[in-house]
């Protein structure tokens, strides 16, 4: 009798064990929390107080929908009854007459109260969607890097439209089923109390079979949206990282895992289906045997004279009635608890820490320093050990080591992107760890080889970061389409040798580019990238092998624009080519989570220690000691 929705139809399967084992895709490892049945409640009761006057207006028409539609069965019992018991046609018109008008009246207020419960589900919607995304925004950049990307998108989309569908339509379809039939078991009730007795027969079967099932769906279904994060990880690691892909040779690897991760989904969709073969087939009986009794009764008290022709004809045309709510009630539950696993994943991204607001600190100067640094991205190993360093205003550092020796790391942490797990690292003085996260940024930003292209204007690319970091020229040129302040940005563009690309887009500044508009080459989105640093203008930067993704040509024509933005800032390059450390200040070798060596180019050489080398061997072969890429030490 049931139909299922969508999203819960899939192939008959085998049954499959409840413990299956815990999806080991790429997000189990950093998973993100689930909220617990008390935050759903406390969610529920938030949503029920603030939108009481609207769910109740949603349920005042849906009781006054049902009101006008079971006042049409007592209508027509007493039209057949007063056919039977011979009246007069005029009486025949008057009931006839009336059964339409309340015909319609049902049907215009079960419209109404249709769009009231779509419109309340969609503002719901809209709230929770803006809260997780407000609050994914919010949370420490460490925190997103440890959970990975694709649990979080998972949750945003494919979770969000799972409660979409639950509030838009499971929500007022059980409201409206669950009213339906306890309004149409009291007109029963009303009409006959021995014929509504046979009815509760059923209620102990449906309490039991869904006792047995519900706790054993909740589970499942908490699995299914778990592991189609997994396959959602999986997809978004292997196109974004498409370039390492191919160059790694890493296609049939990650074609697996998707292909595993996915199996996983299939086993999982396997569970939920046979549980619903066995739930779905239980609950049919237990409606259908007490429907049948009722009818029984009926026919039987009939018979007897227990009951009147207009008493019976109601009953059975209420008990007909009773199917299509209960077979709404029972496939619409199961939507509901689909809603229910997605808004655990959704809230739980309230448990992660908060970003706490941080007062402006008070800077003295600019210089950069650390001091008896260590740093583990987990409990039991630091990646970083008793780092000690300090770095005047302007320096140019350049920091090279092995592959894995903690140069990204050091360079994280003197970004603010992670912070020290123990001693300091402070910029004038202050801790990068307490600063407010917009004032970090006009002190240092970190520019690493991927530059990501926002769905905009170029104006809009370029204005985002100087009006977060308050830098008002570029600001109100985003309120105007010209004036001084489109003069910095094409300055700006000039000087990231971008301006000739910008001239060429048909309407310019005010070009739509990224995703789905103008195309932006790799080399062209991290020039855009750094004509946006220019704007908002920092005083120290983290190069990050900027230019290692970029072929040859591109790499040359960034670092050209690298260098008009390095001038007068301090930098600090991390590098595997060594072509150009030689120009730098001081040069930091790094070996195993320790700064090994340190001094000028010179001093080092005449060291003859690691980095004296590293040179010989770079200086030799004339090529990178490991992978490719460059990032200009000094301007
Ligand atoms: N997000 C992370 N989670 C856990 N461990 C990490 C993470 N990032 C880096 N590591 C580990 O920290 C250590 C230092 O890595 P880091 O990337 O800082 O080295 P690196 O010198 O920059 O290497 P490369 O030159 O290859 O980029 C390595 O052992 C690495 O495996």
């Amino acid at each position: 009798m049931t139909t299922t929705p969508a999203s819960t139809r899939a192939p008959a399967a085998a049954p499959d064990t409840a413990a299956d084992p815990a999806p080991a895709g790429p997000a189990a490892a950093g998973r993100l929390p689930l909220a617990d049945r008390a935050e759903v409640r406390a969610w529920t009761g938030a949503f029920v107080r603030t939108e009481a006057r609207r769910l109740a207006l949603t349920f005042g028409l849906f009781a006054a929908a049902l009101v006008a539609g079971l006042i049409g069965p007592r209508l027509l019992g007493h039209l057949v009854e007063s056919i039977k018991n011979g009246t007069t046609a005029g009486r025949v018109d008057v009931l006839a007459l009336t059964f339409v008008a309340i015909l319609v009246a049902h049907a215009l207020l079960a419209r109404a109260a249709r769009t009231q419960a779509t419109l309340l589900g969609e503002r719901v919607l809209a709230r929770t969607r803006e809260g997780f995304v407000r609050r994914v925004l919010g949370l420490p950049l460490s925190e997103v890097e440890a959970v990975g990307t694709g649990d979080l998108l998972s949750r945003a989309t494919n979770d969000a439209d799972r409660l979409n569908e639950s509030i838009r339509q499971a929500v007022p379809r059980i409201a409206l089923a669950a009213v339906t039939l306890v309004f149409t078991f009291a007109a029963i009730l009303l009409t006959s109390p021995l014929l509504a007795l046979g009815l509760l027969a059923g209620v102990p079967f449906a309490a039991l079979s869904t006792w047995w099932y519900r706790p054993r769906a909740t589970r499942a279904y908490e699995r299914l949206l778990a592991q189609e994060a997994d396959v959602l990880a999986v997809t978004h690691e292997s196109t974004r990282g498409a370039a390492t892909v191919e160059a790694l040779g890493l296609g049939p690897r990650q074609a697996g895992r998707h292909g595993a991760a996915v199996d996983r989904v299939v086993r999982t969709r396997q569970r939920t289906t046979w549980l619903q073969t066995i739930w779905f087939p239980s609950l049919d009986l237990a409606t259908m045997v007490p429907m049948a009794l009722t009818l029984l009764i009926g026919g039987l008290a009939y018979q007897r004279g227990e009951v009147g022709l207009a008493e019976l004809t109601a009953v059975v045309l209420y008990v007909q009635a009773l199917g299509e709510p209960l077979n709404d009630l029972l496939t619409w539950t199961d939507e509901l608890q689909i809603g229910n696993a997605a808004l655990r994943r959704i809230l739980g991204v309230e448990r992660l820490p908060k970003e706490e607001p941080r007062p402006p600190a008070v800077l003295d100067g600019h210089a950069l320093r650390l001091e008896g640094v260590g740093f583990g991205y987990g409990p039991g190993r630091e990646v970083l050990t008793g780092i000690d360093l300090s770095i005047a205003p302007g320096e140019k550092l350049v920091v090279v080591g092995a592959s894995g020796a903690g140069k990204s790391t050091l360079g994280k942490l003197l970004a603010g992107v992670h912070h020290a797990t123990r001693g300091t690292v402070s910029i004038g003085g202050a801790d990068v760890a307490r600063l407010p996260v917009d004032q970090l940024r006009r002190e240092v930003v970190l520019v690493t080889q991927e530059q990501h292209v926002f769905s905009g204007t170029l104006r809009d690319n370029l204005t985002l970061a100087a009006r977060e970091a308050g830098a008002d020229g570029a600001a109100e040129g985003a309120a105007a389409p010209s004036g001084p302040a489109d003069a910095r940005l094409w300055e700006a563009l000039d000087t990231v040798l971008l301006a000739d690309w910008a001239r060429s887009l048909p309407d310019g500044l005010d070009g739509e580019i990224g995703p789905g508009a103008a195309p932006v080459s790799p080399s062209h989105a991290q020039q855009l990238a750094l004509a946006r640093l220019l704007l908002s203008d920092p005083h120290a930067l983290v190069l990050d092998e900027a230019t290692a993704l970029l072929d040859s040509t591109a790499s040359r024509r960034v670092e050209r624009s690298l260098a008009a933005l390095i001038a007068g800032r301090t930098v600090i390059s991390i590098v595997h080519r060594l072509d150009s450390v030689h120009d730098a200040d001081r040069i930091a070798v790094m070996e195993a989570g320790r700064i090994v060596e340190l001094g000028s180019h010179t001093e080092l050489l005449a060291a003859g220690g690691a980095y004296a080398a590293l040179w010989r061997s770079w200086s030799g072969a004339g090529t990178a000691p490991h992978g490719e890429g460059a990032s200009p030490a000094a301007p």
